[in-house]
């Protein structure tokens, strides 16, 4: 038995400048800083936009506290608390409710969940042989107390947080002091709601392990990106120099139903989880890109699930975010204009800031033809990499129907990444003119 999710709670940054990325969360994302813990060695700032919340943690630079050093290492002796009673919970430990790590460039990685019963689920884990860097730890302050554990996960440098607030009345965390009362009312220029999926970039041969991983420890289920994908071979995209294969999973929340088997009481998936490895021979690729910046196998990408993605992207770019384009051919050409149209958008309007469109034709087995009805539409926008390195980045989504990836994104997507990489990124660092890339036909 695994130990299941209740929901995700958080995904958290590490980085070396805390201000830089504050200011691009609240200034151009339109996230709200609502929560914060301040210590001698280091900051914590949270952020949120609807459910989707960021912990933003500055890498201490001097005398950083390793991996299994933390204050809540897991000893040989079993789990040790670090308890009750504390009105100014977690001490001076430099990342509560995290390991600091120490990993040499700004990354993404924990993502926190949180859990019915943390010492069941530690329990239950180290059983089926999972690491644990934190074993069980109880922080509490007046609103009441939360226990957490942190567990290291087979991708890279990417660990979870596993959290029991069921206790706890506080808005957020023990330990984080409220900042300013963040506006509670809807955002209708920026309506994001949720983390929609999480990408991880993996090394070539490595997503059955990861696969396996999730499934076995936390209930994962694989799902299908498309129909006629391969369950051994998942997604694969492999023609005119996109070389890309990605395997989904999701797992159903399950805390109203208290510890139901997903197959038995299907709730609302909860964010996705997409594994991407690239394939032999197709050139530089923002996969293999990604694992030589980073370092390590880790979150590539995080979409954001917005309600009204283009005016999402619209006070986005207003406010500074950079989004890929593809070559303005995309929005001209016959089919794609007319896919636009019939979706009820308008072609210049995603032209303006690079929202690619895939239509889902998903033909009901009733009836010949595929009815405007049951056409489903995905809309898509990535951002370019939010740190200094070509790592990690954003993504806006807007799902009309459509559950799974659109291939003709990935593929226009691809496109406009390997545009950038060879021309406008060597580019902005002053390295000669901008070159005519030469784009495939959509
Ligand atoms: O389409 C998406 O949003 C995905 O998440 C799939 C994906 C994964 C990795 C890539 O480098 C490009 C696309
Ligand atoms: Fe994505």
């Amino acid at each position: 038995m695994a130990a299941l999710l209740s929901r995700l709670h958080h995904v958290s940054i590490h980085v070396s400048n805390a201000e830089r990325i504050a200011a691009e969360l609240s200034s151009k994302f339109k996230f709200n800083l609502f929560a914060a813990r301040f210590t001698g060695r280091s900051r914590q700032l949270a952020f949120r936009k609807g459910a989707a919340v960021f912990v933003v943690n500055e890498r201490p630079t001097q005398g950083s506290v390793g991996l299994n050093e933390g204050p809540g290492a897991l000893d040989k002796h079993g789990p040790r608390r670090v308890d009750a009673g504390k009105r100014t919970p977690g001490g001076s430990s430099a990342c509560l409710y995290d390991v600091s790590p120490r990993h040499p460039v700004d990354t993404v990685s924990n993502v926190c969940f949180e859990v019915e019963d943390v010492e069941r689920s530690f329990k239950v884990l180290r059983h089926l042989g999972c690491n644990f860097l934190v074993p069980p730890t109880t922080v509490e302050d007046e609103d009441g107390p939360v226990t957490y554990s942190v567990v290291k996960s087979v991708v890279g440098n990417v660990c979870h947080t596993l959290i029991d607030k069921t206790k706890y009345r506080g808005v957020f965390l023990p330990g984080f002091d409220f900042t300013v009362k963040d506006s509670e009312g809807e955002d209708v220029s920026c309506p994001v709601t949720h983390f929609d999926h999480i990408t991880y970039a993996c090394p070539r041969g490595t997503t059955q392990q990861v696969m396996s991983w999730y499934e076995k420890l936390f209930g994962f289920q694989r799902f299908f990106i498309d129909s006629n994908e391969d369950v051994d071979e998942g997604f694969v995209v492999n023609q005119e120099g996109i070389g890309l294969r990605l395997t989904a999973m999701q797992y159903w929340k399950c805390s109203e139903a208290g510890i139901a088997l997903p197959s038995v009481d299907k709730k609302d998936p909860d964010c996705k989880f997409v594994i991407a490895e690239s394939l032999p021979d197709q050139g530089s690729n923002q996969v293999d890109t990604f694992l030589e910046q980073h370092q390590a196998p880790g979150v590539q990408h995080i979409g954001l699930y917005t309600k009204d993605i283009v005016s999402t992207a619209h006070t986005m770019a207003k406010a500074g975010v950079q989004f890929f384009s593809p070559p303005p051919a995309y929005y001209t050409e016959v089919g794609k204009q007319q896919e636009i149209e019939e979706a009820g958008h308008s072609p210049q309007m995603l032209a303006q800031h690079g929202i690619l469109l895939d239509t889902d034709l998903h033909q009901d087995p009733l009836s010949q033809t595929a009815s405007s009805e049951n056409r489903r539409y995905l809309l898509q926008v990535f951002t370019k990499p939010i740190f200094a390195e070509d790592t990690f980045f954003l993504e806006l989504i807007e799902r009309r129907g459509a559950t799974g990836f659109g291939e003709g994104n990935i593929r226009a997507l691809w496109r406009s990444v390997q545009a950038y990489m060879e021309n406008e990124r060597t580019d902005s660092r002053g390295e000669g003119p901008p070159k005519t890339v030469q784009t495939a036909p959509y």
